[in-house]
């Protein structure tokens, strides 16, 4: 990798067998359940060739906010205006704002370019464009889950939503379009990422908003949950309206992708339905791949661009509306 970094290797039972869709979704919902990495991996039958490594490229672990690194204080800073501004009514104005998709119309590797410009602030483990993090996810998916070309492309695909940022869609400010997301409508947990902020969120104090099931009914389902605002549900809803013909589970992965509060940290799992469930062990898949693919190595963004192009092509028009 040429790093110094540690790298723990994964070993688990690979089968080679390529399985259905059906009955890998309830082996992988059934190893969630169990809580158990080993019986998840076990689960998906794939032999895994991907490196994880123990540090970030900065000597830390992954995702540890409170350690003393030179992205430190700048993430902080972000946090700390994500969670201030990121209220119920700041979410529905952003929905109305951004979910017309009448800003623009090109195709997902236009966009792909077009984030190389930018450096997301609320990372602690990456300071790359944002392509490199795309094409560094896809290709650790690739490795671990050969078969799987709408994995791969959900890789490429999932962080396209940072384009808010251009100022094709308003140049938006980096906490309404990065970051981790949670649910507004209901209390904040304080297993979000710097929660202490959430003190200054006038949300905190809204009697309608600030008790565990808030607006929402147990069970409700995610798809009838507000989240706070950002490149996720953007991103799922210019798949949504732009017709891709991604699983299901791809279109869940980039909706809840930055919602680490339940997939790391098994919060809010009060408003999950059946499905959510069944979508969870994906979730958690993907994020491996997402989190710990970061890293200074760079991608040889001409070489891997025929290959993605052609999952482009199948799953996509060649046009989308932004
Ligand atoms: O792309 C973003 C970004 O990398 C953030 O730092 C992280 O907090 C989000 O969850 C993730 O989706
Ligand atoms: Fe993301
Ligand atoms: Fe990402």
């Amino acid at each position: 990798m040429g790093l110094a970094v540690d790298v723990v290797k994964h070993t688990c039972r690979s089968s080679g067998d390529d399985e259905m869709w059906h009955g890998m979704n309830q082996s992988l919902a059934i190893a969630a359940s169990d809580h158990d990495e080993g019986s998840l991996q076990a689960a998906r039958g794939f032999m895994t060739a991907f490196d994880m490594p123990k540090l970030n490229t900065f000597g830390q672990a992954f995702r540890n906010y409170d350690a003393e690194s030179e992205r430190q204080a700048g993430v902080e800073a972000f946090y700390r205006q994500n969670h201030i501004q990121q209220t119920f009514s700041f979410v529905q104005q952003m929905r109305s704002k951004h979910l017309q998709l009448n800003k623009t119309v090109m195709s997902i590797w236009d966009c792909c370019e077009l984030l190389n410009q930018f450096v997301d602030e609320s990372d602690p483990d990456l300071d790359e464009p944002q392509i490199e993090h795309l094409l560094q996810t896809a290709e650790a998916i690739r490795k671990d889950h050969p078969d799987e070309d709408w994995f791969h492309l959900t890789g490429l695909i999932h962080d396209l939503g940072k384009v808010l940022l251009h100022p094709t869609f308003g140049a938006e400010p980096q906490y309404s379009v990065v970051g981790d997301t949670f649910p507004v409508g209901c209390a904040f947990d304080p297993a979000i990422v710097h929660a202490e902020y959430f003190r200054d969120n006038p949300d905190s104090q809204n009697v309608l908003y600030n008790s565990k099931l808030g607006i929402y009914k147990e069970g409700c389902g995610l798809d009838n949950v507000m989240m706070s605002w950002g490149h996720d549900e953007y991103m799922y809803q210019v798949m949504k309206s732009n017709n891709t013909t991604l699983p299901p589970q791809a279109l869940f992965i980039v909706r809840y992708h930055s919602f680490y509060s339940l997939h790391r940290s098994g919060a809010y799992t009060h408003l999950l339905n059946d499905s959510d469930h069944q979508m969870l062990p994906w979730l958690k898949e993907f994020n491996k791949y997402d989190l710990y693919s970061k890293s200074k190595v760079r991608a040889d963004v001409e070489k891997l661009k025929p290959y993605y192009l052609s999952l482009i092509h199948k799953y996509f028009p060649n046009e989308l509306h932004w």
